[in-house]
């Protein structure tokens, strides 16, 4: 196939680096504009030297650019901003946004969550929820993506089969989700401060976190009735890296095998989801500049229960590298297009 023309909207940051990085060796790929809001007018090689060597685009602003010479857009602002932004862009364009602006299809529930109204709702309806696995139908024909959040993605790839299979109680489930500071964004906050993360552990968010009418809206649409969970995130002194632990109570003659072999067999066929073996304890250090999310379902001490546990790097199949597998499945491309990668370990 022809080379996809691209816009990365958002560049100077650090989902913006990361698709400029798994995007260097993605064949069809050619980046065309990089946008900035502070750094516009900068050569990327300025905010990010490790970038420097590559002839890349220097960064405009969003105005800046000629959408004539645009295929396909990552939209890689902070959530807020984009609504307006993919509302003014033309309607040729293939987009993946990785904000949360797109992604409740619930109106009123977005405007609860997010604390205004919608500012795009007529594009609201055609968006895709971006989660490849379990949504590759309507990604596959799809115009605008809504990439997930990286803590619904971490939860969401275990949880939707077990749910679809009847073999959870839908009721009963607790997530308990860590997370590399990376997820804040680059932009200076006081939360983000070497002194506030190192040599320290800290919930945050704690019962209401954005995140959780995210995870419930996919796991309410597998359940086909209103699901509410406890997730609780944690910030943790890593740069990279999210793990969830999962617990959940079986459903009358269910036994964490069966959890375990569900997961099997729908993942059997996906290049990007490992299910480990035996009691393996998935670590996010196995999938750091990764595709992959690792899962492992083990039998809890308390009768009935099992606690599933699911690592992913919040910045590639969490954020950058699903927003890829997108692109490749709205172009009918191989998903590991630009993405067979092999974690950075030690
Ligand atoms: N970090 C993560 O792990 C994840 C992030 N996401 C989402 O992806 C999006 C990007 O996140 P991340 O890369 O971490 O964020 P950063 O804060 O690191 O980067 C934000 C980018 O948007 C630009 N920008 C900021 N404000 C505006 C504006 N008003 N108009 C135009 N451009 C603007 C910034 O430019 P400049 O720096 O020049 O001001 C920068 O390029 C967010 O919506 C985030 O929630 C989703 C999943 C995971
Ligand atoms: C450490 C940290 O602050 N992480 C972010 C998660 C970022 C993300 O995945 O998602 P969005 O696209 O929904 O912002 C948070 O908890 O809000």
């Amino acid at each position: 196939m022809s080379e996809i023309r691209i816009a990365i909207l958002g560049a100077s940051g650090y989902t913006g680096a990361e698709l400029i990085r798994l995007l260097r060796n993605h064949p069809q790929a050619r980046l065309v504009a990089l946008t900035a809001d502070r750094s516009a007018g900068k050569p990327i090689g300025s905010v990010f030297p490790q970038l420097a060597p590559f002839g890349l685009p220097d960064l405009v602003a969003i105005a800046d650019v000629d959408w004539s010479g645009v295929d396909f857009v990552f939209c890689a602002l902070p959530h807020g901003t984009t609504q307006a932004v993919i509302a003014g862009l033309p309607s040729h364009l293939k987009i993946v946004d990785l904000s949360a602006d797109f992604r409740l299809d619930n109106l009123d529930t977005y405007a609860e969550w997010y604390g205004h109204a919608h500012q795009a709702p007529g594009l609201q309806t055609e968006a895709v929820y971006g989660l490849t696995e379990i949504h590759r139908d309507a990604v596959q024909k799809a115009r605008l993506v809504a990439n997930p959040g990286c803590f619904p993605t971490s939860a969401l790839l275990p949880l939707v089969p077990l749910i679809e299979a009847a073999q959870i109680e839908v009721d009963d489930i607790i997530i308990d989700a860590k997370t590399g500071t990376s997820g804040a964004g680059r932009s200076l906050k006081e939360g983000s401060l070497y002194c506030e993360v190192t040599e320290g552990v800290h919930a945050y968010g704690v019962a209401s976190h954005r995140h959780a009418p995210e995870i419930e809206q996919d796991l309410s649409r597998s359940a086909g009735r209103s699901v509410l969970v406890n997730f609780t995130p944690h910030l943790m002194p890593m740069s990279r890296g999210m793990a969830s632990s999962i617990y959940v109570k079986l459903r009358p003659g269910v036994s964490a095998e069966d959890l375990k072999a569900t997961l099997i067999g729908r993942y059997r066929d996906e290049p990007f989801i490992s299910i480990l073996s035996g009691k393996d304890v998935p670590q996010t250090r196995h999938v750091r500049g990764t595709n992959r999310c690792h899962i492992n379902v083990i039998a809890d001490r308390l009768p009935g229960r099992a606690i599933i546990l699911s690592v992913i790097d919040n910045l590639v199949k969490g954020a950058s590298g699903q927003a890829i597998q997108n692109m490749n499945a709205m172009y009918g491309l191989p998903e590991t297009t630009g993405l067979d990668l092999v974690a950075i370990f030690p």
